[in-house]
């Protein structure tokens, strides 16, 4: 892989990488912070970002560096999708590149290269091991998409993962405009097989061995129509899973609302990912 950009950020650095991913059959960028002194062993937040996004809205925005030198965390933001002029698009923004959904498309013409499951899940991390020999236990949080992202990848993949938490996440994306729209274009018209990618209904059906912290703005646009919090704690309820919705008075669906809160989730993942066997 091929360091295209670098910076130092609070005695820490911050990279960006470009490289082949085999599973997306196309070049993509990511970016990783890197505390200062870190280790092989240090452990690594992966933040999925939501729509519209690159790996760069949430270095440039979230303010999470600071917080992040000071735990010891490596931050790793991927890519929204895969891209490049021979990668299917779409128009609208919530559909092609920079709408991946962080599933694996069955349906043409996305299942060439809309692999992100795989790519999020499986080649990245081996990526990081084997190029700058990073092999920490993992967290994943994200923001909106990415918040479905996170939770549904996390759900999914619990072996992989010993923290989780989320931002504004579309929580029922089979049951809401964008994941119906992403999801049948992506996945086709079957709805059950959406809800094998929808992060209330696994969590209905399986106990999460971890708790999951979710913070949302009262004054989020997405709220009701998009994000639906309500279903995560209804599905909770169901499995008996340890989920935290924290409704965050006159917030809306920003990266202002995302920094205002950031601090509080690296911590909460430093404790779990430093603290749970
Ligand atoms: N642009 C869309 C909304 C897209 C949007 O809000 N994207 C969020 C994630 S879902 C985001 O993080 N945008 C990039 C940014 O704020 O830097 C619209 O017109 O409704």
């Amino acid at each position: 892989m091929e360091l295209i950009d670098q910076h130092r950020a609070f005695d820490g650095e911050q990279r960006r990488y470009r490289h082949k991913a085999r599973s997306l059959d196309c070049d993509m960028t990511f970016s990783v912070f890197l505390p200062p002194k870190w280790r092989s062993e240090s452990p690594l937040l992966y933040w999925l970002s939501g729509l519209t996004c690159t790996d760069e809205n949430f270095v440039q925005k979230a303010g999470a560096q600071r917080a992040a030198a000071a735990l010891g965390l490596v931050l790793v933001a991927p890519d929204t999708s895969p891209r490049g002029e021979t990668v299917a698009n779409d128009e609208a923004y919530d559909l092609g590149q920079g709408a991946g959904f962080y599933v694996n498309a069955t349906e043409e013409p996305w299942s060439r290269h809309y692999r992100m499951e795989d790519y999020i899940v499986e080649e990245l991390p081996a990526q990081l091991r084997s190029e700058l020999g990073l092999r920490g236990r993992s967290g994943i949080s994200g923001h909106s998409m990415g918040g479905h992202g996170a939770i549904s990848l996390a759900l999914k993949h619990p072996e992989r993962y010993s923290s989780v938490s989320a931002f504004a996440p579309i929580a029922n994306p089979s049951a809401c405009p964008w994941g119906e729209k992403a999801f049948s274009a992506y996945l086709g018209k079957n709805r059950r097989e959406w809800e094998r990618h929808d992060s209330a209904v696994l969590l209905a059906e399986h106990k999460a061995p971890w708790p999951i912290l979710v913070d949302v703005g009262s004054s989020d646009g997405f709220l009701a129509e998009q994000l639906r919090p309500e279903a995560l704690e209804r599905a909770a309820l169901a499995s008996g899973s340890e989920v935290s919705v924290r409704r965050r008075e006159g917030y809306d669906h920003s990266y202002f609302f995302v920094a205002s809160f950031m601090d509080e989730h690296l911590q909460f993942h430093a404790d779990q990912l430093t603290t749970r066997p």
